[in-house]
């Protein structure tokens, strides 16, 4: 049941809080280090005015977009989040359920808590994409692309922004992942042994974390289209291109892996003079209300992910928590095109914004 007093998606959070256990909490809720980044991602929406307009002549509002030849019924994803199983028992299931209800795209994590073809089979026809984590072994990253394609995912969203992160709340907490919980995908895979020494342990892992030549590899290895996740540096957004990116996510994990770097969504207009529109931008990290999404299509993306709200519907109401989420964030988008005057999302663009003096 959904608690009856849940009006915007924020009043999730202290329902879903109250279903966790502090281990998780600490996984869910936490960013990097001082958590300011976390913290500005929400904020700088909030700094952000908009200009209304008043008697609109409107027949309609229309939300949808086509990205990658993929016409989505509105433009709010479901970003890749690890171990759904932490919130919820039918983990990644319930998530895919909820996403079909409300005609969502969803981005599955390498590490899900549900196997990616178990969670294609529950999805039926709706659009997934799988996010990938390029694994030290090449061998392995192919097969998870194959597993991919062949479980009939459509775009693959690689994550370029995370080869190491400082999660003091975590540590703090003593966070661990509960007997049941694990990542499925990559179940059975032989981990490469860690070296006791902490230097030899992080020169390992930077010896195996991805390159720019892997994604020119991976370009080559599918014809899915490749968006990269976790670009806020306009240079790094131009590699992307030059590498044979399809698209751009421009995200910071969430503020869950650099912190201080800006919010995405101060980040987001240099990166779209940059890109010049060459691909999609897309944009995740603060998005709590539809306005924030109206805000992010007014400066270039195309369309928005979300991550721990949708985490918290889970945890508190499943799949139809999920769904409720989706469903109040595309109601309140709905409301700011009405407002701002704009019946599709092509006419969304800088006028929605107040002009700042
Ligand atoms: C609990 C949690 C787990 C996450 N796991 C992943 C992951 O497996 N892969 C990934 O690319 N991003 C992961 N992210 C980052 C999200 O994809 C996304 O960038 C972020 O949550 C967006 O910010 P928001 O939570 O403010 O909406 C995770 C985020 C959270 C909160
Ligand atoms: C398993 C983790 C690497 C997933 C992740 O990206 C995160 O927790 O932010």
């Amino acid at each position: 049941m959904i608690p009856t007093d849940i009006a915007a998606v924020t009043d999730y959070e202290p329902h879903a809080r109250a279903r966790m256990g502090e281990n998780a909490w600490a996984y869910i809720a936490g960013g990097s280090a001082d958590e300011t980044t976390l913290r500005w991602n929400v904020e700088a929406f909030s700094r952000l005015k908009l200009q209304a307009q008043a008697l609109p002549d409107l027949r309609d509002v229309d939300t949808r977009v086509t990205l990658f030849g993929q016409t989505l019924a509105h433009p709010i994803l479901l970003a890749p989040t690890a171990y759904h199983k932490l919130v919820h028992p039918e983990g990644e299931l319930a998530t895919a359920l909820g996403a079909a209800a409300l005609e969502a795209a969803m981005v599955v994590s390498t590490q899900a808590s549900v196997t990616l073809e178990d969670i294609a089979a529950q999805s039926g026809a709706h659009p997934l994409w799988f996010q990938l984590y390029l694994q030290a072994d090449r061998a392995l990253s192919g097969a998870l692309v194959r597993r991919a394609e062949a479980a009939g995912y459509r775009a693959l969203v690689v994550t370029v922004d995370a080869p190491v992160s400082l999660r003091n709340r975590e540590q703090r907490a003593g966070f661990a992942l509960p007997p049941g919980v694990e990542a499925a995908n990559l179940r059975g895979q032989p981990q490469p042994p860690v070296p006791e020494d902490e230097r030899a342990a992080l020169r390992a892992l930077l010896a195996s974390s991805a390159r720019w030549a892997d994604i020119a590899w991976l370009r080559g290895f599918t014809r899915l289209p490749i968006l990269l996740k976790g670009i806020t540096n306009p240079e790094d957004a131009e590699r992307a291109i030059a590498h044979g990116a399809d698209g751009i996510i421009v995200s910071n994990h969430g503020g869950r892996v650099l912190d201080t770097v800006p919010a995405t969504i101060e980040a987001l207009p240099a990166v779209a003079a940059r890109v010049g529109g060459r691909v999609p931008l897309l944009l995740d990290g603060g998005v709590r209300r539809g306005t924030d999404a109206l805000k992010a299509l007014a400066l270039g993306a195309s369309a928005v992910l979300i991550g721990r709200p949708y985490l918290h519907g889970l945890a508190v109401g499943g799949a139809v928590g999920v769904a409720h989420v989706l469903k109040i964030l595309r109601t309140e988008l709905e409301i700011a095109m009405i407002l701002t005057g704009r019946s599709t999302l092509a006419g969304i663009d800088r006028t929605v914004l107040w002009p700042e003096a």
